[in-house]
């Protein structure tokens, strides 16, 4: 840590002050400008200088510290990498199916399934840029259209998005088709022989299609985000996409939540639309990290879209090496990284089902805390601190969002332990959960169910919950924390309901209760 300290005098303690003049003051026979001068200097060091020194501190020490990271967007989940290691065999399968909507056909429909961070969105971005900027130079009109399902998961939502895209993009083509004629229509008022090498015989005839193109503007109409009947929004994506010739690649991202949110008509329609277009046609490209979403589906829309299947299987912990180093030779400065840091970040990532997005978080908070550490390396204890942070932020995130009666389980349980309980069985809880409820005036559910809300804690790794036999007396659950005590109160009682209550040991007490 740099210190900006460095003058001894700047340092001067408030209360010494005082004291000094306090002392100088008392001293009658000291002449008074020499008293006046001390305490001014005193004075003036601790209102000017010390305060100075005090603003600085706060953001200078921190910039001072060379820093860590040469580029740290690199490391963030929004950076889409240009090289993807270890998705070659992926990324040219897809590029074999799309390569046809190169030569104007239309490309089978793909489906890509793999666990959360396994690169599937960032390969398929990656090909979708190539395709487009091939199209381009080859000047076959192919597009891409990305659509995240997470965030827009109905029919309306997925056909009007896609709609105005289009839209957008035919008005785009159509002004720039008409600046092109009304040049023409400039030269050829001056020269009618301009005209001999276009489509039009006379002035009259290329006015007629200037405005054939004007009307046709007229006619594209934004689609609102609510409140037409969606069989109007489908027809004003039909008619936009089909408006001119050219290959249309649909990419729905975690399309398992669009299925499960409004069923399979956004698919059903979008997959037989081929058979209707003229002058257009429709690829659908979906992406899923749930790989049984297409039990749900209609047969039909089902052998349609999975015409083709990608696996992107998770990365082992090798893999995740070469990916973070790739990463990490552009984000941080020369020698940041001491040894340990790459393969103990991939190796925690890779317990993690391999993914990547992991091991990249791992990768940037490790750095982060070396950096707010004020040194120059990234150690691996960095490695370990990211870890149990990134831990705590999931658990935070989890308790956060629990519905009340799981947190009012989950608090009981948190009273027991605090309160040196261990083995906690079901009954113990249930009986502080009543009280609880009774507490905030919120419904009280039976033990069955109480026991239920405590299996699915469980299966959330916030408790652990054990099944015991206790011989003649039955069997019961043994349920202990698994999750940071004090944290996770804090989480609780951050809930405007549960923070109401004041006082707890009376609730603890009633453990034993009936
Ligand atoms: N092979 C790779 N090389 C470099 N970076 C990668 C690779 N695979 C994944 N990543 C990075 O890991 C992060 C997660 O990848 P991506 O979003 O593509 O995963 P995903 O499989 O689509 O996950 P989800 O299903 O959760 O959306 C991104 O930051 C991406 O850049």
């Amino acid at each position: 840590m740099t210190d900006t300290n460095d003058d001894p005098e700047a340092t001067i303690d408030p209360d010494e002050d005082s004291d000094t003049s306090a002392e100088l003051g008392s001293t009658d026979d000291q002449p008074s400008p020499d008293l006046d001068d001390v305490v001014l200097d005193n004075l003036d060091t601790g209102t000017g200088e010390a305060s100075d020194e005090a603003s600085r501190g706060l953001f200078d020490d921190l910039l001072e510290g060379e820093p860590i990271f040469e580029n740290k967007e690199v490391l963030r989940p929004s950076y889409t990498p240009h090289k993807l290691p270890h998705r070659e065999e992926q990324i040219n399968n897809m590029a074999t199916i799309l390569v046809t909507a190169l030569r104007g056909d239309t490309p089978s429909n793909i489906l890509i399934y793999g666990k959360t961070g396994t690169g599937k969105t960032a390969s398929a971005k990656f090909v979708s840029e190539e395709l487009e900027t091939t199209s381009q130079k080859y000047e076959v009109p192919c597009e891409v259209e990305y659509i995240n399902c997470e965030v827009t998961d109905t029919q309306y939502r997925v056909l009007a998005q896609l709609a105005n895209k289009f839209i957008n993009k035919n008005v785009d083509v159509i002004d720039e088709r008409i600046a092109e004629l009304e040049d023409l229509q400039a030269r050829a008022r001056e020269d009618t022989s301009e005209l001999d090498d276009s489509d039009y015989d006379s002035l009259a005839a290329l006015e007629d299609a200037i405005d054939d193109l004007e009307a046709d503007k007229e006619e594209f109409e934004e689609v609102p985000m609510t409140g037409w009947p969606t069989d109007r929004v489908y027809s004003s994506f039909f008619d936009a996409v089909d408006y001119h010739e050219r290959v249309v690649v649909i990419m729905l991202d975690e399309i398992d939540k669009l299925v499960e949110k409004s069923g399979d008509d956004t698919l059903y329609n979008l997959s037989r639309m081929n058979s209707e277009l003229e002058n257009s046609r429709v690829s659908i490209m979906g992406i899923s990290n749930d790989l049984k979403f297409t039990d749900f589906l209609d047969p039909r829309v089902k052998s349609s879209l999975g015409e083709e299947e990608i696996v992107f299987p998770p990365y082992d912990a090798n893999q995740l090496r070469d990916i973070l180093q790739a990463r990490a030779d552009v984000a941080f400065k020369g020698n940041a990284l001491t040894d340990d840091v790459i393969p103990l970040c991939a190796a925690f990532a890779a317990q993690e089902h391999g993914d990547a997005r992991r091991a990249l978080d791992l990768l940037r908070t490790a750095g982060e805390l070396a950096e707010r550490d004020q040194i120059d390396n990234v150690e691996e204890d960095h490695v370990r601190q990211a870890q149990e942070k990134i831990e705590l932020d999931r658990v935070v995130e989890v308790v956060r969002t629990l519905p009340t009666q799981s947190k009012i389980v989950l608090f009981a349980i948190i009273l027991l332990e605090k309160n040196g309980v261990h083995n906690i069985n079901t009954g113990e809880v249930f009986n502080i959960y009543k009280n609880l409820c009774a507490e905030i005036d919120a419904d009280v559910l039976t033990q069955r169910r109480v026991t239920d809300l405590i299996s699915e804690l469980d299966m959330l790794g916030i408790v652990n919950a054990v099944v015991v036999s206790k011989g003649r007396y039955g069997r019961t659950k043994e349920i202990s924390l698994s999750v940071p005590t004090e944290e996770t109160e804090a989480v609780l009682l951050s809930d405007s309901r549960l923070g109401d209550i004041d006082d707890v040991q009376p609730f603890v007490q009633a453990r034993f209760d009936n």
